[in-house]
């Protein structure tokens, strides 16, 4: 059920949501009855993360299915329009072509293959972050550890459970996490707004910092390993994730500390050799010269704002997924 647990979730024919743009300061269920509707929720990052973002689009064609009962194509254009919404993530994409597939079964099968991609999103997640847990315990000989990480990538990410801070679940539960540093992550502030409040809902000891103060605290000897996700990851390992990835990767590379990237197979996109082709969504400027809606910057101000950046995959220690190191110097 939504809320409980889940940040997505299908009740009485809609899509009903987390409200991820209200958190922290409300905690709020969003019902989406239109193809529409979801996809203003998911460009306006109401729901977002790479899995949760897969598992609206395959909810987002059962939607389709039964706004369009009989009509293929009507079905299949939302199916496009849904699969669209955000260009970087693969598992939009990957979600709407699941529950497509089941199209020529009927509204009933589309749904059932959606809300089964759903369970599978908590199972999964919750076994790559299992593996990697296991690997930061082998390669990090302090304990308890202290991890660094980028944006969110827990329940809020994904159905629930999470990907990188599915792996500060493990090692919570099994006491030896000693705290988590959580970069704010300008502009849309993910990881203050969302990281802060999943960690804080769990009372597991957190502090966040500044973007630009990563570096610094690798630097002070603060951080044993770095831990994020992705949103999409080439053939090669090259990983798109949120922006100011690559630059948290360049400076654990320079002091030498493993840089974890958790994600489920479905953010593997097979098709692209390397990270080259990787489409990186730009987003409005407002968002950088703008705080909670007070402009910041000279009326007028140009900004440069992708939503993602490419980290190449000699700066990761490990790509792990449900199926373990799939790249990396650590395989
Ligand atoms: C669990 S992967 C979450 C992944 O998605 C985020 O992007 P956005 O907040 O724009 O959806 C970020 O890249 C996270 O690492």
């Amino acid at each position: 059920m939504v809320g409980v647990g889940r940040t997505i979730d299908w009740t009485d024919g809609a899509v009903v949501i987390v409200d991820q743009c209200a958190l922290p300061a409300e905690h709020r269920l969003l019902r989406l009855e239109t193809v529409t509707e979801l996809i203003g929720a998911i460009q306006r990052l109401a729901v977002r993360g790479a899995p949760a973002l897969g598992a609206a689009g395959a909810l987002g064609v059962a939607l389709a299915a039964r706004a369009h009962d009989g009509d293929a194509g009507a079905v299949r254009a939302d199916a496009e329009r849904l699969a669209t919404a955000r260009p970087t993530a693969v598992n939009l994409r990957w979600g709407v072509e699941r529950a497509l597939a089941k199209l020529p079964g009927g509204t009933e099968a589309v749904l059932a293959e959606a809300l089964t991609l759903l369970d599978e999103d908590v199972r999964v997640n919750r076994e790559a972050s299992g593996h990697a847990a296991r690997l930061l315990l082998d390669r990090c000989e302090r304990r308890p550890l202290r991890l660094l990480t980028h944006c969110n990538t827990g329940r809020l990410a994904a159905v629930d459970w999470g990907t990188a801070l599915g792996v500060v679940r493990h090692l919570h539960a099994a006491r030896q996490l000693e705290y988590v540093l959580a970069d704010e992550t300008r502009p849309l502030l993910q990881g203050a707004r969302l990281t802060a409040w999943e960690l804080a809902q769990e009372k597991i000891p957190y502090r966040l910092l500044p973007d630009s103060a990563a570096a610094a605290a690798m630097a002070r000897g603060l951080v044993d390993a770095v831990v994020v996700g992705a949103d999409r990851i080439a053939a090669n390992g090259d990983t798109a994730n949120k922006i100011g990835t690559y630059a948290v990767a360049l400076a654990a590379a320079r002091h030498g500390l493993p840089f974890v990237v958790v994600a489920p197979s479905s953010t593997v996109d097979g098709e692209l050799p390397d990270g080259g082709a990787i489409v990186l969504e730009q987003r409005a400027p407002e968002e950088v010269t703008h705080v909670a809606g007070t402009l910041v910057a000279p009326e007028g101000a140009e900004a440069f704002n992708p939503a993602f950046d490419v980290t190449p995959v000699d700066l990761i220690t490990a790509v792990v997924t449900e199926h373990g190191v799939v790249a990396g110097s650590a395989r």
